[in-house]
């Protein structure tokens, strides 16, 4: 560790195990370099040192390796931070960053800057020009620490979007072009769903017009190029919580929305009613062509200008006359090719498809390209759109498509194994710039939710008693509701906060560490949210927290523990819990539970002793479920992608089976 400056060697070697130790230790070689290079960056004026940056991207974008460039791109970083935040990268940073920009989920303590450590990988892999993204939680958070970062970034001749949900087509294409962009998992999800619809629709040729009002309707009637680029390079904030908590949500989009399926439901049905009419309107070989092959219909020039005279309901002129004509043909085709009690049947007004192999039913499949509404229509009744997915990813698939992935938290270490399975990362531990000096109090249990209320109750009197801030953590909103009523009656004044409204509630969590203020709040209110302590708070002893029941993940209720004790300022806190908490139910089922109740309401108000371990083997043993269900979600999933594969299809687009 020679090239390694002093503290930040020493404080690596405090860490445990081999392999982090090696790993950190030589990354930590490019911060003498990077440090040397301090000075002379700040001599640069403003222009310079955009100029500088400019060299280095042409240098990244003429093929010369990112690696060889990080120790000029973090002292520029650096320097950027220093002159429009005041806020220099410390050295745990600048190894935070190298950690991440290797490929990494970096394990910073909460409060230890993540979001200016965030700035170094994502410029670096932006030098390249490919784009680079950053992931929050919430649109919020997007928002938020784009505009906080933006002028470091500015500084170094860089641009920055941001992706908001309900943004339109054109503003996101905009974003994306920047070269970083920050939004959430869910809405880079989202787009990259839409631009995989397009670029079907694109590469079919818009020969399927049923296709083209799926992704008209569900890019809100965007312009004609997909958003994104190639998926490049992701950083991932609270990697733990998106890659892992929220990895299996599937992110879907139906088919058609609102209106454009009313409209479509209108167009097949007049459809029908035209291809049924009797005697019959459009007559084989004169209004169309029939491809006894292909089986395809085809108007003629006669049987167009019939589609164009006949009456139709107003709806339809919403609809492009090409596509009416593709309404007229699909109806013809079904007409002529797909028979009741044949090809289908119909049940409780559904149509239910006969496999035309087993001749059993094909229950919950569906024909595509719109030819199961076309017979919805034939037979009168109701078109269904809804289970029609047009397309579907999880948050995990599409992390797995970056080219490069990195993370920040503040709590994986218990996810480690998991998160190295899933995405082939490591967890790093990154040492604090201060030494942290929170302090846990000892954890009390008592028999029940009333007697753990009142002592908590207790609790924050006589700390707010001393103008400390106290902040409270509770699992729900009706929880936080009891908590709240119980301080009204006991005077104190406070604020409940229950992630209804997260920019305002991030506003009033931020000034949770004020001069007697009490907070209550679920553990979503205020995630990610610096609290800062107020005008002599500090030498009060900092914020308290208090957590009210362990969640169901350790990582949560170290997220809130994390409030207090921030960038070295002091703070302390203490979990309550009671023999009927939830965790106790869900960990060990209801068999035990209730022995575990009965025995706490037999126990009065006094804390009981030696009960801790029991809470922890629960939460264990709930953690290690969910784990378990994960890995065969994960497992079902690939397999029904392998299938889709072999079976030609696009497991993002088409709808198994
Ligand atoms: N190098 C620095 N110099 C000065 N201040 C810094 C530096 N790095 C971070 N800070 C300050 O530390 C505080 C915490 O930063 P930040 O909110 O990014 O922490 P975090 O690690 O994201 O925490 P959490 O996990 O709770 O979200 C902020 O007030 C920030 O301004």
């Amino acid at each position: 560790m020679k090239t390694i400056p002093q503290g930040v060697a020493r404080k690596i070697q405090m860490l445990t195990g081999g392999p982090v130790k090696r790993r950190l230790a030589q990354w930590a070689s490019c911060l003498e370099p990077i440090n040397r290079l301090g000075p002379e960056y700040e001599k640069l004026s403003d222009y310079d040192l955009r100029k500088e940056s400019l060299s280095l991207r042409y240098r990244a974008r003429s093929g010369e390796p990112l690696d060889r460039l990080l120790v000029e791109a973090f002292a520029l970083v650096r320097e950027a931070g220093r002159r429009t935040k005041n806020m220099r990268h410390f050295e745990v940073q600048l190894l935070g960053g190298a950690a991440a920009h290797y490929g990494s989920i970096i394990e910073m303590q909460t409060g230890e800057g993540k979001t200016l450590t965030a700035t170094l990988p994502t410029y670096l892999a932006a030098l390249e020009g490919k784009g680079a993204h950053m992931a929050t939680v919430n649109d919020y958070l997007a928002a938020r620490d784009a505009e906080l970062m933006e002028p470091v970034y500015n500084a170094l001749g860089m641009s920055i979007g941001v992706i908001q949900s309900q943004m339109p087509q054109a503003e996101r294409q905009k974003a994306y072009a920047c070269d970083i962009t920050y939004g959430t998992a869910n809405e880079m999800g989202f787009d990259f769903l839409r631009d995989r619809l397009l670029k079907r629709r694109i590469s079919e040729g818009a020969r399927d017009l049923f296709g083209e009002m799926l992704t008209g309707g569900a890019s809100g009637g965007a312009g004609e190029k997909p958003v994104q680029r190639d998926l490049h390079f992701m950083l991932v904030d609270e990697a733990d919580s998106i890659l892992i908590d929220e990895a299996r949500t599937p992110l879907i989009i139906s088919a058609l929305p609102g209106e454009a399926e009313e409209i479509a439901a209108e167009a097949y049905q007049w459809a029908a009613q035209q291809a049924a009419a009797d005697p019959p309107q459009f007559i084989d070989d004169e209004h169309y062509e029939y491809d006894h092959k292909d089986k395809q219909v085809s108007l003629t020039l006669a049987g167009r200008r019939l589609v164009r005279e006949l009456p139709k309901p107003p709806a339809m002129d919403r609809v492009a006359l090409a596509e009416i004509y593709e309404y007229v043909e699909r109806a013809i085709k079904v007409k002529r090719e797909m028979f009741l009690n044949r090809h289908y049947i119909v049940r409780d007004g559904e149509i239910v498809i006969v496999d035309e192999f087993s001749g059993r039913l094909a229950e919950g499949r569906k024909w595509r390209a719109g030819i199961h509404q076309a017979i919805e229509a034939q037979e009168g009744v109701e078109i269904t759109f809804a289970t029609n997915q047009a397309a579907r990813i999880t948050i995990q698939d599409m992390f797995l498509r970056y080219h490069r992935l990195a993370g920040m938290t503040g709590t994986a270490s218990s996810s480690a194994p998991e998160l190295r399975k899933i995405y082939k990362v490591h967890v790093l531990p990154i040492p604090t710039n201060r030494p942290p000096i929170r302090k846990q109090l000892p954890t009390l249990v008592y028999g029940t939710a009333d007697a753990k209320w009142r002592a908590m109750v207790e609790e924050i009197k006589q700390i707010h008693a001393t103008g400390r801030p106290v902040l409270i953590g509770t699992r729900s909103i009706d929880k936080s509701e009891v908590l709240s009523v119980l301080l009204k009656e006991a005077g104190i004044e406070h604020t409940v906060l229950n992630a209804k409204h997260i920019a305002k509630e991030a506003e009033i969590v931020s000034a949770a560490g004020g001069q007697g203020r009490v907070t209550v709040a679920t553990n979503m209110a205020g995630r990610g949210t610096d609290i800062k302590l107020g005008p002599g708070v500090h030498d009060l002893g900092g914020l308290h927290v208090i957590c009210s029941e362990l969640h169901e993940s350790r990582r949560i209720d170290r997220q809130l523990i994390g409030r207090c004790g921030r960038q070295g300022d002091p703070g302390s806190y203490r979990q309550f819990l009671s023999l009927d908490d939830e965790i106790l139910l869900q960990g060990f089922g209801p068999r035990r539970y209730k022995r575990l109740v009965e025995r706490g309401k037999s126990t009065g108000d006094a804390s009981l002793r030696g009960l801790e371990s029991v809470f922890t083997r629960a939460q264990d043993r709930v953690e290690r479920r969910q784990f378990r269900d994960r890995k065969v979600l994960l497992y079902h999933e690939k397999e029904r992608q392998k299938m889709q594969r072999a079976m030609s299809q696009d497991p993002y687009l088409d709808s198994p089976g």
